[in-house]
């Protein structure tokens, strides 16, 4: 018999399933990912701490996990929410089955409810903060409870939460296609980053592009940072709301002003609008999924990119010295922009895919080519 599990939504909607991870309760933020692989790379980001994640596509757990497609050293999601586990997993890198890693991560997780339903909830009423409870004794009341008293992510600073406590060195190169062996780039550019809850597979792109990578934590002074002397600042994504992260948009003001070489991604690009004075909104129920349609203005090329968004930074707050680069085919909302008078850019969706396609792979390039002409 399966432990039997329920989600509730603050809405009062209560979905009966069973467990699929560790038993227990768990409470967040509860939105939907329409990506069809990357389950592991979803879990592992640390954006999605404080968020239970509901994945559209029915199959989940199909391959399995490996080390390799973690993008962090721990599982972030507040919960996982899924249709079907399959009863196999069969892949050649896989070395677990994916209920087995939930529970050894203390994941609380549900399978078999209707996550279409699930997700049109979500879709028409935005996203609602819930509660899963795993085990033999679960009830409904308790559920709802504990789910309308999450607060929601408006105004939590999670950065510093998920951040890294003291500087390190980046040390992996980059894998090859078919993550069969680590290449080691020469290094050109010393890059500070700072560390809001990143990816990983940031980092391995920024190392192929010849980063020597100091990985500093969120609330590293940018006094500290500038010392190091590098050629270039990374600001990387990370969970929360970043209007509440007001030692980072500090840092990045003086950053600004020093007119270092900054690039920023997601989270990074958001602190960098409210650095610039812009303001952030909550959208309705985000961007999270891996075949999001983005504009690139420069050549009008339309680019397949990877999202993990709730928040958006409202374009009609940029100040003048802001160009839009690149803006949403879903819904218009700003994806994209550089600085016309200072060496910086940013994008809200990932660039570094993990998972999802690469196709906007190519802005870790132009950070190499900012840093190359800052010289
Ligand atoms: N992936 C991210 O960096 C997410 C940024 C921010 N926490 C948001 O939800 O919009």
């Amino acid at each position: 018999m399966p432990t039997p599990a329920l989600l509730a939504l603050e809405d009062g909607s209560v979905f009966h399933g069973h467990a699929v991870g560790a038993t227990g309760e768990t409470v967040g933020e509860v939105v939907f990912n329409t990506a069809m692989t990357g389950y592991q790379e979803i879990l592992t980001d640390p954006s999605y701490s404080r968020q239970i994640v509901t994945l559209t596509y029915p199959h989940i757990g199909n391959t399995g996990v490996n080390a390799e497609d973690a993008e962090s050293t721990a599982v972030h999601a507040a919960g996982l929410i899924v249709r079907d586990v399959p009863r196999r997993a069969s892949n050649w890198r896989s070395t677990e089955s994916l209920p087995d890693y939930l529970k050894r991560h203390g994941i609380v997780a549900i399978a078999g409810i209707d996550t279409r339903r699930l997700t049109r909830i979500l879709r028409d009423k935005g996203a609602l903060s819930g509660c899963i409870l795993a085990g033999d004794h679960v009830d409904a009341e308790t559920a709802l409870a504990k789910a309308r008293a999450f607060p929601g992510l408006n105004g939590m600073d999670l950065a510093k939460v998920v951040s890294v406590t003291a500087p390190y060195q980046w040390q992996e190169g980059v894998y090859d296609l078919d993550k069969t062996a680590f290449n080691q780039p020469a290094k050109r550019f010393k890059v500070v980053a700072y560390d809001f809850g990143t990816k990983h597979n940031i980092f391995r792109l920024l190392a192929e592009q010849g980063c020597d990578i100091t990985v500093v934590p969120a609330q590293t002074p940018a006094a500290d940072v500038l010392a190091m002397k590098p050629d270039g600042v990374f600001l990387s994504n990370g969970p929360g709301d970043p209007a509440a992260c007001d030692y980072a948009i500090e840092a990045t003001k003086a950053l600004l002003e020093a007119k270092i070489p900054l690039f920023g991604i997601c989270l990074g690009h958001q602190i960098m609008g409210l650095a610039l004075g812009a303001k952030t909104l909550k959208m309705k129920f985000g961007h999270h999924g891996a075949n999001h349609p983005v504009k690139d203005h420069d050549d009008g090329r339309v680019l397949i990119t990877s999202q993990n968004h709730g928040f958006a930074v409202d374009p009609a707050t940029l100040p003048a010295n802001v160009r839009v680069t690149h803006s949403s085919l879903f819904d218009g909302s700003l994806q994209g922009f550089a600085l016309t008078d200072r060496p910086a850019f940013c994008f809200q969706g990932h660039p570094e895919a993990s998972p999802g396609p690469h196709d906007i792979g190519y802005l870790f390039e132009r950070f190499s080519k900012l840093m190359q002409e800052a010289r």
